[in-house]
């Protein structure tokens, strides 16, 4: 097992890396505060995991309730956080009882967000069910939901007092999804770390062929990167929205085609090279960073193109975006490959970005 620190000040937590965490319960109860758990899972993932998870639970002498939510983007709602509101009352949840999010990131972002605010804030745990949400969503206390306006618009920070990252639930994961996690793995490459994202170059059909130490190395590479940011900076103050890199354009084509029609992951690839050419624009990485880029995105099986939403409305959705200071929109660009940083950009060198990067 690969353990990574979360070295926060007022609460720090494991990140814990292996192959069928899933019914270690022993890692689980010394963290709870009442032997009393409640599970948030949705239709697809509680049919395969709720019933390991809860039995190795009440075997411990833990109580287990659940709450299974539909599934879907779509359902990254109010009315959906709230169903979780009425299933807490109704069981008369206290405040020391532990909420367990059993699944992606819709499902981890819905479980913290309610965890937040549940009587003003009660613990939780994350056991996260797919590559996208062990390699980044899982982590770093980021939780809300979404608004017909905007993407993860109401939330809170709240960090879990744990998150297990059980490799072996990957093996269910639709292809798709695999390939929608690859794009935040790659970002971390981009981000800062440049021998991570040539080790991704190297080892990407490892990756894509679910070979578990592939998948160990990059799930703990991006913990550990994913970490750093967060513990130098856990509220978005500065370094921090590095970590949203593709995301000002990514979270426009999800609103703007509607939440669910392209997957996070694959909006935030085609995101990326989206940033990728506006930083070409300014000559800051080159025509072969931009093919290496590429090359990876589609071995991952990710998009490149973004869809045609139009300049203004592109511009429109990403004036909403939460990283907009005093009407001007930030971005997190390409210093180089393997370096980025938030900056700006003139109306011009977007649309000559959206030139590029939309298919026709
Ligand atoms: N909080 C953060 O820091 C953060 C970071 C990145 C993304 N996000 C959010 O995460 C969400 C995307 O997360 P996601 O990609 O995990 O999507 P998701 O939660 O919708 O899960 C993807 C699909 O896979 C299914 N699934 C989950 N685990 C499975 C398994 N082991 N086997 C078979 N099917 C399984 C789900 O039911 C769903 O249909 C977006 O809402 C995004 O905004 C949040
Ligand atoms: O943890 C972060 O910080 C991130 O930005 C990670 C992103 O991958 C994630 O999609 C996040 O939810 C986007 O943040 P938002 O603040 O733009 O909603
Ligand atoms: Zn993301």
């Amino acid at each position: 097992m690969q353990t990574v620190k979360l070295d926060l000040a007022h609460a720090p937590y494991d990140i814990h890396i292996a192959r069928d965490l899933l019914t270690q319960v022993e890692l689980i109860k010394p963290l709870l505060l009442q032997p009393r758990v409640v599970i948030v899972s949705n239709a697809t993932v509680a049919p395969l995991y709720l019933k390991p998870l809860q039995d190795a639970l009440e075997a411990a002498d833990i109580q287990c309730h659940s709450i299974i939510l539909p599934d879907g983007e779509v359902y990254k709602t109010s009315e959906t956080l709230n169903l979780i509101f009425d299933a807490l009352l109704t069981e008369r949840c206290e405040r020391k009882t532990t909420l367990i999010a059993l699944g992606g990131g819709v499902i981890g972002d819905m479980t913290g967000f309610a965890a937040a605010v549940y009587q003003r804030g009660v613990p939780f745990i994350q056991i996260p069910t797919t590559l996208l949400a062990q390699v980044d969503s899982s982590v770093g206390g980021k939780t809300g939901i979404n608004h017909p306006l905007g993407k993860n618009m109401i939330g809170a920070f709240y960090q879990p007092r744990l998150v297990l990252a059980d490799l072996a639930t990957l093996d269910s994961l639709p292809l798709r999804e695999l390939s929608a996690g690859m794009a935040e793995v790659i970002k971390y490459g981009l981000i800062d770390d440049l021998a991570f994202f040539e080790w991704l170059e190297a080892n990407i059909e490892r990756l894509m062929a679910r070979e578990t130490d592939a998948l160990a190395y990059a799930v703990e590479r991006c913990c550990q990167n994913k970490a750093r940011i967060v513990a130098g900076d856990e509220k978005e103050q500065g370094q921090r929205a590095l970590l949203n890199l593709g995301h000002t354009f990514g979270h426009a084509i999800e609103s703007g085609l509607g939440y669910g029609v392209w997957l996070h992951g694959e909006a935030i690839a085609a995101g990326m090279m989206l940033a990728a050419y506006a930083s070409r624009e300014l000559d800051q990485i080159s025509d072969d960073d931009i093919e290496r880029i590429k090359t990876l995105l589609l071995k991952a099986g990710l998009p490149v193109k973004a869809p045609v939403l139009g300049h203004e409305r592109y511009l429109d959705l990403m004036a909403q975006d939460k990283k907009v200071d005093a009407g001007k929109i930030k971005f997190v660009l390409m210093q180089c490959l393997g370096e980025s940083y938030v900056g700006e950009l003139s109306r011009d060198t977007i649309i000559a970005a959206l030139d590029v990067g939309c298919a026709a």
